[in-house]
């Protein structure tokens, strides 16, 4: 596949009575779709990470409760059956809190019992999706004001239209930065050991035609101090009323590393992402997944030598934060201010 060829992929295709799922495992060398017609299909989608980023398994997840409702609805009982698949979506992952928000959402609608819940769970999903792209678009301009003339910046992982509804959260504000004209090239970690960086991030630039060079996770300390990007860009997968960030793992080392060389680090992430009930990020789970993703073939092929330890987001302190942007308003500094201006009214 070329390269230059346009972006027309989505992570997520809603065709009315299933979901189109792009696997993502096997980016960017095949693009297919997997179709789901249940919520069982949508919640091994999501552990494979077939479908991965918060924003994307939250709206997954609210077309997998649409699919339990078109499955179970009107059998007598069908909504404590769509309780449980309810229960399943949830114990799919368990860091990105935008699962649990997308399906306390459904479940609330569920309980006030409406007169048609095929329909009215359809139309919350369909919204939930399109509020996301319509999220990333005004956080990409909030994010871009903030950062102004950056020349060159630095991401990790994936945060861009694959990782969510469309146009993407740290890739969002680069996208509007280069919309803008501003900005020269654009750093992505390889991102280990799944490799989100490497095999989305500059694949999905690339789509876009925006410069993007790829380096080693190692290399970022150096990258750094050669001066060569005055912000770094992420997502995030769940944020603490403190403003405490937990994100992909290596998250955090990056930013401990701008600290030291005067680097300013920027989290875009939708309203969906906030955990306000979490005081600061001591409590958030963190996914720790199959130490096989880690480790060499040859060692899983000779048995059980070699143990790997594979946490796979970390939490990075508000005050190593220069700004948390999202579409409702940016916090400068939320080491010094928190989040809670950010909540809801
Ligand atoms: C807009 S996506 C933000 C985060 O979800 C992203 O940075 C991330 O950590 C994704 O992790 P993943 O394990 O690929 O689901």
């Amino acid at each position: 596949m070329s390269t230059s060829q346009k972006l027309s992929v989505q992570a997520l295709q809603w065709s009315g009575h299933s979901l189109k799922v792009l696997d993502q495992r096997l980016l960017p060398e095949t693009i297919a779709y997997d179709e789901y017609n249940d919520a069982a299909g949508v919640t091994e989608a999501i552990a494979s990470m077939r479908v991965r980023g918060a924003p994307a398994i939250g709206i997954a997840a609210a077309y997998g409760v649409v699919l339990s409702a078109m499955r179970h609805y009107p059998n007598a009982d069908w909504q404590s059956a769509v309780e449980q698949d309810i229960q399943q979506l949830a114990a799919s992952r368990p860091t990105a809190v935008n699962l649990f928000w997308a399906l306390d959402k459904m479940r609330r609608l569920l309980a006030q019992n409406p007169a048609e819940p095929i329909a009215a769970l359809t139309q919350l999903a369909e919204q939930i999706h399109a509020e996301d792209i319509a999220a990333n678009h005004a956080m990409g301009e909030r994010g871009a004001d903030v950062i102004g003339d950056a020349k060159a910046v630095l991401t990790h992982c994936n945060a861009g239209a694959l990782a969510t509804g469309g146009y993407g959260t740290a890739l969002g504000v680069i996208r509007s930065l280069h919309k803008r004209g501003q900005l020269q090239n654009v750093y992505a970690d390889e991102t280990r050991p799944w490799l989100q960086g490497a095999r989305l991030t500059v694949w999905e630039l690339a789509q876009d035609g925006i410069p993007a060079t790829l380096i080693a996770d190692s290399a970022a300390a150096w990258l750094m101090k050669s001066g060569k990007v005055d912000w770094i860009i992420v997502g995030a997968d769940r944020i603490a009323a403190n403003g405490d960030v937990a994100n992909k793992i290596g998250t955090y080392s990056l930013a401990v590393l701008a600290k030291q060389h005067g680097v300013k680090v920027m989290v875009a992430a939708p309203s969906s992402t906030f955990d306000f009930s979490m005081e600061n990020g001591d409590s958030i789970e963190i996914e720790q997944r199959n130490p096989k993703e880690l480790l060499p073939d040859c060692y899983l092929n000779d048995g059980s030598l070699v143990d790997a330890w594979n946490p796979v987001f970390d939490v990075t302190p508000a005050a190593l934060i220069s700004a948390i942007v999202t579409e409702r308003g940016v916090v400068i500094d939320p080491g010094l201010h928190g989040v809670r201006s950010l909540a809801p009214c």
